[in-house]
């Protein structure tokens, strides 16, 4: 009887060869044109060959336009698509170019393609790549020399992270989402809670989650300080991917499915680290701050940093309500916003859009509140279009763009202007990250929605 996590079962099986950092060997290579074009150039350089391009898959999600044109208008951006098509070309590497039915945003096509499986090693040169551990796959952010190192060897230098355990219980009530869940984990926890692990979500609540809400889950999961994470694959992680492109099928789908069940930790493994957080009374939640740890209810009130005890949190909590223009005790309800963002890794899938469609159909946005929702990926705005999802926001005053990462992060020119407040369904709301001086509250596309009928902070129940 072993006593072994998961992360270390799929870990132990990937040594290449062992070390105080392991060599792995890696399954999949997902790249995106923000990250990749110095890799490329280094193997350049050194004369040498991707060894697995089949092992590869490129997309452009960063610097598109999501707004319809062909190319983006800042001539870097421009630069760094081609740079991103040319060395797939040379290289033989699959790519979802802008405009292609497969592009969208990277960690949103590799679940639907079917590329994301379980008991899998996955990297990408993107922290958010946490994503794909939803299926129980070890999948973590790499950097710009690492990326190299994959592409010429398939393999990678790492240390094994410890296993870190959350486990959820009880069940999430009406009206809280796997993004209120992530969101109450990292307050509770705080946003180094899991630094260095990498950390299995498990209990009832979690195994109630779809596959989409345990994307959600994991994305943020690097929120937390962790290298990734997890969740044991089950029943509705194989009632996903069956079907899709690139599962396997027939006596194939069969044989993975069987090895598949056996992805479990130990009953008895022991966790580095382990977090319990009971589900049962969690409500829509909002963020306050310019971390995605420092959030309330909906129906909170803005702290007071005075209430701080640790010096240093209350000098933090000062300056996060300094940046974001709140005065402590002021009711989340009354906080009115500017600019409501309905997209990114975290929430850009079709159930998203769904939970979002459900609350705006009917309803207009209020007065003066600018919307956007920005689906995932080519293959979720079809989806959407299919149902008559993009009716339900146009008619409601939303813009439908193309998908990619847009305002998430703000590079493409999809930004919030200086002082302006948005309440975005993105996973970091950090200083300046939608655009200088811009302010992010982070929220589900629920409450996101709901917000943008109101005009402030408000959950569905309370229109
Ligand atoms: C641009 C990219 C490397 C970056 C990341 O690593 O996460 C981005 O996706 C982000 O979310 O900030
Ligand atoms: S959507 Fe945002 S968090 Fe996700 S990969 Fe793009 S920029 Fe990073």
């Amino acid at each position: 009887m072993t006593r072994k996590t998961l992360v270390d079962k799929i870990w132990d099986l990937h040594v290449v060869e062992p070390g105080a950092a392991d060599l792995i060997y890696i399954d999949l290579h997902l790249l995106h044109e923000v990250s990749s074009p110095q890799a490329f150039a280094g193997l350049r350089e050194a004369g040498r060959p991707v060894r697995r391009p089949a092992l590869a898959v490129a997309t452009s999600d960063h610097d598109v336009p999501t707004d319809g044109r062909e190319l983006p208008s800042d001539a870097g951006a421009a630069k760094q698509l081609q740079v991103l098509t040319d060395n797939c070309r040379d290289n033989d590497i699959e790519l979802h170019p802008m405009g292609s039915p497969g592009q969208g945003i990277v960690h949103v096509i590799g679940p639907q393609m079917g590329l994301t499986r379980p008991g899998t090693t996955i990297v990408c040169g993107d922290s958010h790549t946490a994503t794909h551990g939803a299926f129980g796959a070890i999948a973590f952010g790499i950097g710009t020399s690492e990326i190299e190192h994959v592409l010429a060897t398939q393999t990678l230098r790492a240390r094994r992270p410890e296993s870190m355990a959350v486990t959820v219980t009880g069940e999430l009530p009406p009206g809280a989402t796997a993004k209120d869940l992530a969101l109450g984990i990292l307050a509770a926890g705080g946003t180094d809670a899991g630094t260095g692990t990498l950390i299995e979500f498990r209990g009832p609540a979690v195994r109630a989650l779809s596959m989409e809400g345990r994307m959600t889950l994991c994305n943020m999961a690097v929120e937390m300080g962790a290298r990734s994470g997890l969740v044991a694959p089950d029943e509705t992680t194989f009632a996903y991917l069956k079907g899709r492109p690139r599962a396997p099928r027939g006596e194939l789908w069969d044989q993975a499915v069987a090895e598949w069940r056996t992805l479990c930790s130990d009953p008895d493994a022991v966790f580095g680290r382990e977090l319990v957080f009971d589900a049962g009374s969690l409500v829509p939640r909002v963020t306050w701050g310019t971390n995605p740890g420092q959030s309330v209810p909906v129906d909170g009130v803005v702290p007071d940093p005075a209430d701080r005890a640790d010096p240093g949190e209350r000098a933090a909590a000062e300056r996060a309500l300094a940046y974001m223009g709140l005065r402590p005790g002021t009711p989340m309800r009354e906080v009115g916003i500017d600019v409501v963002f309905i997209g990114s890794c975290t929430n850009s899938r079709i159930e998203d859009l769904r939970a979002a469609a459900d609350v705006l159909r009917g309803r207009r946005v209020a007065d003066g509140v600018r919307g956007l929702v920005v689906p995932g990926s080519m293959l979720v705005r079809h989806l959407a279009e299919q149902e008559g999802l993009d009716r339900v926001f146009t008619a409601a005053g939303f813009e439908w763009r193309m998908p990619g990462c847009s305002m998430c992060v703000g590079i493409n020119g999809d930004t919030v202007a200086p002082g302006q407040r948005c309440a975005s369904t993105s996973n970091r709301n950090f200083e300046g990250r939608q655009g200088a001086g811009a302010r992010t509250h982070l929220v589900s596309p629920a409450t996101a929605a709901a917000t943008a009928v109101a005009g402030r902070f408000a959950t569905p129940a309370d229109l």
